[in-house]
């Protein structure tokens, strides 16, 4: 099993671009808790003090500050950060679990905030549907029940229910377990069990709250292969909150790197780990290993082969540490060719400038 970093390529049906409209789309948000909370946002004084000023002069905690993004249909939108940087508040006020304190947001260009309480159960049972860590499964009833039970609040009789659970206990690997109760599953499976009873209500949009960080490191990446193996197969809308740097490189397609409320970048893995956007986030992807997240695209100087042959030819997204096995193989450098234009070259000197870190920009123009 290959151990790189690096994200597989995001599925066929639905290549996810920048053009493609948003799932939810986010903006200027805020979360703040505690006395007179909606005062903060608007006051450009209060706003502009650091999370600890605000605390001691108001009493109140900035979970979310000013954020604002878009979650791309078809992507998995990772947001990241230390414990306690609002990756949960975040999340939670996409489908106001959490009331936002202001802001705008929007799921499919329909007002989020403007929902009432019969259209937001909606929003929750339907479209947007929570994988929470901590599994949320009910004790007494069989796999079977518990995966049909997002179908049954919606009031779906029972042997559809049961059928369509049926399928998706199939899709995450549990068949033959239907009729066990949660305690006489292991953790993994147990969690299989919430990804299914999510996945059963066919939501537009799955959210994963933290959900592999109790499992032990081995069941923790069967379940991230999992999770890519869903996607690739489904092209489903995931927003996954995680911790964990190297989780989020593997599952990614963008990530959102959260610091005390506010994002302080939101891009692929390899734009965070090529080019962060500040010191904080260059001490938090220090040890990342780049060759295996930097892409050739990225890594290439100009140049051009000749002919239109490209014997040995790199695609655009070929990870360095591939590259430096094809360059090692001609000898010398190899072009980068997309749909049959080369557009660059790579070779020994730019790649080893990724290895050591002082690439790829200035490999590039040396
Ligand atoms: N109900 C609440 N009342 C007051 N403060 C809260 C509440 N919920 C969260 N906070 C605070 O908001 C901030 C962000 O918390 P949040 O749980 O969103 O962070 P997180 O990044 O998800 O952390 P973790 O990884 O530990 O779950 C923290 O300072 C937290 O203490």
């Amino acid at each position: 099993m290959s151990t790189t970093l690096s994200k597989q390529p995001a599925p066929e049906p639905e290549a996810v671009s920048g053009d493609t409209p948003p799932v939810f789309s986010v903006r200027g948000l805020w979360k703040v808790f505690g006395p007179k909370a909606e005062r903060i946002p608007g006051n450009a004084e209060l706003a502009a003090l650091s999370a600890e000023e605000l605390r001691r002069e108001t009493g109140c905690t900035v979970a979310v500050r000013d954020v604002s993004f878009d979650v791309r249909k078809g992507e998995v939108f990772v947001v990241m950060g230390l414990s306690g940087s609002g990756k949960s508040t975040l999340v939670r006020c996409l489908t106001r679990l959490i009331e936002p304190t202001s802001g705008e947001l929007e799921i499919d260009g329909e007002d989020v905030l403007a929902m009432d309480k019969a259209r937001l159960r909606e929003l929750r049972r339907h479209r947007a549907s929570m994988v929470f860590q901590h599994f949320g499964l009910l004790p007494h009833r069989s796999v079977l029940d518990n995966v049909a039970y997002g179908l049954e609040i919606q009031g779906v009789g029972k042997l559809e229910r049961r059928a369509q659970a049926m399928k998706v206990i199939a899709k995450v690997g549990l068949d033959g377990m239907e009729h066990r109760r949660p305690n006489q599953l292991s953790g993994g499976q147990q969690q299989r069990v919430g990804l299914a009873r999510a996945l059963a209500v066919d939501p537009e949009v799955l959210l994963f709250d933290e959900p592999f960080s109790a499992l032990d490191p081995l069941i923790r990446r069967d379940m991230q292969e999992e999770v890519i193996r869903l996607h690739r197969e489904e092209g489903r809308t995931m927003v996954f909150i995680t911790h964990d740097l190297n989780e989020a490189l593997k599952l990614g397609d963008r990530i959102a790197l959260m610091r005390d409320g506010a994002i302080v970048q939101l891009g692929t893995p390899e734009e965070i780990v090529a080019e962060p956007a500040d010191d904080y986030v260059r001490d938090f992807v220090r040890d990342v290993p780049r060759e295996q997240v930097i892409t050739v695209r990225t890594a290439m100087r100009a140049g051009a082969c000749e002919g239109t042959e490209h014997p040995g030819a790199l695609a655009p997204d070929t990870v360095v540490t591939t590259a430096i096995e094809a360059v090692a193989r001609t000898g010398g450098a190899v072009c980068v060719v997309e749909d049959g234009d080369c557009l660059g070259v790579v070779d020994h000197e730019n790649l080893l400038a990724v290895v050591a870190g002082i690439g790829p920009r200035r490999a590039a123009v040396s």
